[in-house]
């Protein structure tokens, strides 16, 4: 008799991936309404110090009021695109979020898209923040760490949910 291939898997179940998934995700909704609700007072005062400016160098006023704060920094004035960049962490966590709490397919490869967009996303505002800004603005570093947890979430989430198909479908020939 040939070995039998063992169905057991390891790592978490599903349900432990989209409540983690979720969870990351209202950190980052909390982040991006946080730095939102900073560029709004911003905006009625330029004098307005926010906790998030801890120092010279860390600072996330530097960040929000920089010429790369509106529009991803590509997007002219007069574009719709042209609104503070935690608008647009808002819209996405809020989709993400919600995407991670379905299994199916669409929900699964959309979010593993939209993930793996704002990583390219990440890796261009942490470049101008460093390298550009000089500055460490803590609260834009906490959405690159969220959206490198999320990566790594919906992977191992779309990974389960491939074994749990190939479970069902050896079990089906067998069956057959
Ligand atoms: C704190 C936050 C935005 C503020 C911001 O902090 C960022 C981004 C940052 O690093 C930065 C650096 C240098 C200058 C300015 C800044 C910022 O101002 C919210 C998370 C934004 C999240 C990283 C965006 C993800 C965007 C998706 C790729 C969009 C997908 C499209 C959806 C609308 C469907």
């Amino acid at each position: 008799m040939s070995p039998k291939k063992s169905n057991k898997r390891s790592g978490l179940s599903l349900w432990a991936y989209n409540q983690l998934l979720t969870l990351t995700c209202l950190i980052g909704l909390g982040l991006s309404l946080y730095a939102y609700a900073v560029e709004l007072h911003l905006e009625q005062n330029k004098n307005y110090k926010p906790y998030c400016d801890l120092a010279e160098h860390m600072s996330c006023t530097k960040a929000f009021d920089s010429q790369y704060g509106k529009g991803f920094g590509i997007f002219s004035k007069d574009s719709i695109f042209y609104k503070p960049n935690s608008f647009f962490g808002i819209v996405f966590y809020s989709m993400v979020a919600t995407l991670s709490l379905s299994n199916s397919p669409v929900a699964v490869n959309g979010s593993l898209l939209l993930i793996i967009l704002s990583n390219f996303a990440s890796l261009y505002f942490a470049y101008i923040l460093y390298f550009i800004l000089a500055d460490l603005c803590v609260v834009c570093i906490g959405t690159y760490i969220v959206n490198v947890i999320n990566l790594i979430l919906i992977t191992k989430k779309h990974k389960t949910i491939r074994e749990l198909n190939d479970i069902n479908t050896n079990g089906m020939k067998k069956a057959t």
